[in-house]
């Protein structure tokens, strides 16, 4: 297959690069990133030392070149690659999170015309985690207060994570109820008592942390910490190189990373 990268000079960008460089089955013919960037016109593999023949570029019609796009970027990014991928009918697979209701419809919408996974965490742990929530959620219904806790690198821009706010739909949605509807997101001053049925959402910012998640089930006497912690961002890359393989059989349709793993 024939793969375009988003965001080529980006921290994901520049990891899937890497990964696709090492795969036989995959071809990187666009890199793109955004008009002004100062990666533009250099190879997409500088970084490596390996020359990958492909410059970055921020014109979008080069996706005609492609037969699956990889996006982690920004979700106003994310919509305008969607476009394009539209025109040109190119699959894409979204690792964007920060989309409001209105993107998530644009992306919806998309995937009348083509093939589109989209999940805010590619990880395979990320997605066993999420299972495993909501079997907890299930067996803990009653007596216990749910709290979700995120932590990440300075430089991440949206809060709480995708998977943070995927974490909490899961128990939410296994409880019955809309995340919107019992969710916590910050709490300062004199907040009163907690709500029972809500569920608490908590984040820290610093340093270099690639991705930690934890959901609390604090009852009485007793706490259950379900626990994911991520060391490498190469479990994103090589999570995402499987759901390209997996649109590879798809013509139109949103899908997920549960999809993906259950093919
Ligand atoms: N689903 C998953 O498994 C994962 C999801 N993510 C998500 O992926 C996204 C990117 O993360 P990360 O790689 O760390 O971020 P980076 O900031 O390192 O990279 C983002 C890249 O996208 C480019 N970009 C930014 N805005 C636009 C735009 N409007 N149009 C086109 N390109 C743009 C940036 O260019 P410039 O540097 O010039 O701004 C950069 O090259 C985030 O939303 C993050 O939450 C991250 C890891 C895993
Ligand atoms: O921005 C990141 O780095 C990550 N973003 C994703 C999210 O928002 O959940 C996935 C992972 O946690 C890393």
């Amino acid at each position: 297959m024939r793969i375009a990268i988003a965001g080529a000079d980006g921290r994901m960008g520049r990891m899937l690069i890497e990964a696709i460089v090492g795969c036989p089955d995959l071809e990187l013919t666009v890199a793109l990133d955004r008009i002004g960037s100062s990666a533009i016109g250099q190879d997409a593999g500088a970084f490596l030392g390996h020359d990958t023949g492909v410059s970055i570029t921020a014109d979008l019609d080069a996706l005609a070149q492609a037969d699956c796009l990889v996006d982690f970027t920004r979700p106003e990014g994310t919509l305008l690659h969607l476009q394009a991928c539209v025109k040109h009918g190119v699959k894409c697979v979204i690792g964007t999170t920060g989309f409001s209701d209105e993107g998530k419809q644009a992306i919806q919408a998309a995937s009348r015309k083509v093939a589109i996974v989209f999940a805010p965490n590619m990880s395979v742990g990320v997605n066993a985690t999420l299972k495993l929530l909501d079997m907890a959620a299930r067996l803990l219904n009653t007596g216990y207060d749910v709290e979700v806790f995120e932590a990440h690198h300075r430089n991440k821009v949206d809060a709480p994570s995708g998977t943070a706010l995927a974490m909490g739909a899961t128990v939410a949605s296994a409880w019955g109820k809309n995340l919107d509807d019992v969710a916590d997101w910050a709490r300062h001053g004199e907040t009163g008592a907690r709500e029972t049925g809500h569920i608490g959402f908590s984040v820290l910012r610093g340093g270099d942390i690639v991705g930690d998640h934890t959901v609390y089930f604090c009852g009485t006497g007793e706490r259950i910490e379900i626990s994911h912690k991520s060391s490498s961002r190469a479990t994103y890359a090589q999570g995402s190189l499987r759901a390209v393989r997996y649109l590879a059989r798809k013509q139109f349709g949103l899908f997920d990373m549960q999809d993906v793993l259950a093919s």
